[in-house]
């Protein structure tokens, strides 16, 4: 029951005592890839209130940013487990860069993915929201004038946008297809997650092997806020909602726009829900 560990210049050994008792940086097990605005925060927060997972607070963007500072680097980020704790990470870019699947391949075939997907039309609205609340006002375009080509009448989508070309979730999908297999990953509803959050993690619980640990009795529904927040976690011993970033009111669109956007993802969202073998319900 005694665990050699090689020193960082891969030439000494150490003796470290009792195998798993000893607090130690690891790449995670697990990650939340996406999507953007989604509820990846939430999924996040919810999941550290279990003692078995342990997750870095920021997003790492390790494989879509740094990944040319190799995986020291990244198990570097990562908090110490003892032996049976889950390490995780979010960075949400990650389902929509090309080279993450085959890099996060690379450092671990069997690491599982969690993806939270959102109603692609209000995921675009809630990211341009954002996108605007950091730009002054007067030097942002409005949704409508970005999301469709100029003069097209809300006839042309552009799919360049990144908040539109983002929630083309089935084109995304198709990619890490291409490295894991469909029950490594799991897909959590983020209008599920507003309306019954102990119920999705319950199944992100079992997902991930971890007792049910987390519970309806964690959380409470927030009517000021208009959203679930947490009864008592981790060195808090009060009620605590999300920042106020997130959960933010959104700008009026046209209704014709968001009809139009509709339009333009029904058949992405139909090819998601085959893929996925779920039916997210999105109007
Ligand atoms: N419990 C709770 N509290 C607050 N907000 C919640 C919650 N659950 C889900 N959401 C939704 O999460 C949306 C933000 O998504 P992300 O955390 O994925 O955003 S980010 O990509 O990390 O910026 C955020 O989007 P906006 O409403 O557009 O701000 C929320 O709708």
């Amino acid at each position: 029951m005694f665990e050699l560990q090689v020193s960082e210049d891969g030439s000494k050994y150490r003796l470290l005592g009792v195998r798993g008792l000893r607090p130690v940086r690891r790449l995670p097990d697990a990650l939340l890839i996406g999507v953007k605005k989604s509820g990846t925060r939430a999924l996040l927060e919810f999941l550290r209130l279990h003692p078995d997972v342990r997750a870095a607070g920021s997003e790492i963007h390790f494989f879509d940013r740094h990944y040319h500072k190799g995986f020291n680097w990244y198990r570097k980020k990562m908090p110490p487990t003892i032996e049976g704790q889950v390490t995780m990470e979010k960075t949400p870019s990650y389902f929509v860069t090309k080279e993450v699947p085959y890099r996060v391949k690379r450092m671990n075939p069997d690491t599982k993915l969690l993806v939270v997907v959102r109603d692609p039309v209000t995921r675009a609205v809630s990211d341009y929201t954002q996108a605007a609340s950091k730009k002054n006002k007067s030097g942002m375009l409005n949704f409508e004038c970005l999301a469709f080509v100029k003069d097209s009448g809300y006839n042309v989508v552009d799919t360049s946008w990144g908040p539109v070309r983002i929630g083309v979730y089935a084109r995304h999908l198709t990619r890490w297809l291409r490295y894991f297999p469909l029950r490594q990953m799991m897909f959590i509803s983020g209008e599920r997650l507003i309306i019954d959050p102990a119920a999705e993690m319950a199944r992100v619980q079992d997902f991930l092997g971890l007792k049910r640990v987390v519970t309806e009795k964690h959380f409470y529904f927030n009517a000021t806020k208009g959203f679930p927040c947490l009864l008592k976690s981790e060195g808090r011993s009060t009620p605590h909602c999300l920042g106020k970033t997130k959960g933010r009111s959104h700008p009026r669109i046209d209704p014709k726009a968001l009809e139009k956007l509709r339009e333009f993802y029904k058949p992405f969202n139909l090819r998601f829900y085959q893929m996925t073998g779920i039916d997210f319900g999105w109007p």
